[in-house]
């Protein structure tokens, strides 16, 4: 059975405080469910704290970015191990923002991915279209070759650290989310592109998470599609109310 998973991708907000208080809201909303992970990327500067608020808790902290090297002069960089180190398993990887504003192509995302497994980390890998991509109906042959250069070099043991967030660039942050039904359809073609390069149990076993103006009005529907396993959330995770009706919604 695919774990269900719902992740909260803070982005470049809250201050130490803030997280504090937002985490704190999160922990007393939260009720256990079954076969359910739910994950909170906060910026770098709160991990640690964040980390030793949840610990006793079954809420996840996880970090957005780290670089792949092990270390160096790389000013202004994290590493695997420095997450480790303070108590964070698990890093978002190859998310649309750090495609765009901080050119990280499918090269260095697949250094990337290779550098956070190395250190026995779980990656939450992204990927998604963007608008244009749709409208020339090449969406479905980037995502391939998203998956294909940036991930598909692992091992088959490698695949039970990795979650996949399909995320459509033009539904992040504008309201506007893919229908279930356009969400199907592309998490339907995702595992048969790992099962095709791999094979199928790999593929029924990969969570597949949707990301992209997630939020409790439309969550449940999204997430009654078969092939939709949760969501990576972006400004709905920001507000404790809103992300726990997320979660809810699982
Ligand atoms: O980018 C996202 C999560 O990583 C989605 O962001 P929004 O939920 O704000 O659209």
């Amino acid at each position: 059975m695919r774990k269900k998973i719902v992740a909260g991708n803070w982005k470049m907000n809250t201050n130490l405080s803030e997280a504090d208080v937002l985490t704190t809201a999160l922990m007393k909303g939260y009720d256990r469910k079954e076969n359910t992970e739910v994950v909170i990327a906060p910026p770098f500067t709160h991990l640690y704290h964040l980390y030793e608020l949840t610990r006793t808790t079954n809420i996840e902290v996880a970090a957005q970015n780290m670089h792949q090297a092990s270390k160096g002069a790389y000013t202004g960089e994290i590493s695997a191990d420095m997450l480790k180190s303070v108590g964070i398993k698990t890093v978002i990887l190859g998310h649309s923002e750090r495609r765009a504003y901080f050119h990280e192509g499918d090269q260095l995302l697949a250094e990337k991915v290779s550098a956070a497994l190395k250190e026995e980390m779980k990656v939450i890998f992204c990927f998604g279209e963007e608008l244009e991509d749709r409208q020339k109906k090449t969406h479905f042959n980037l995502v391939e070759s998203q998956l294909k250069e940036g991930l598909f070099h692992i091992a088959i043991d490698d695949w039970q650290n990795i979650v996949l967030a399909y995320e459509p660039v033009w539904a992040i942050g504008t309201g506007e989310t893919a229908s279930p039904e356009q969400a199907q359809e592309m998490h339907a073609f995702i595992r048969k592109t790992i099962a095709e390069a791999y094979d199928q149990t790999i593929a029924d076993h990969v969570s597949i998470l949707y990301g992209g103006s997630v939020k409790p009005a439309n969550a449940k529907e999204i997430f009654s599609k078969p092939d939709v396993d949760g969501g990576l959330i972006g400004g709905a995770s920001l507000k404790a109310e809103d992300f726990l009706a997320i979660i809810a919604a699982i």
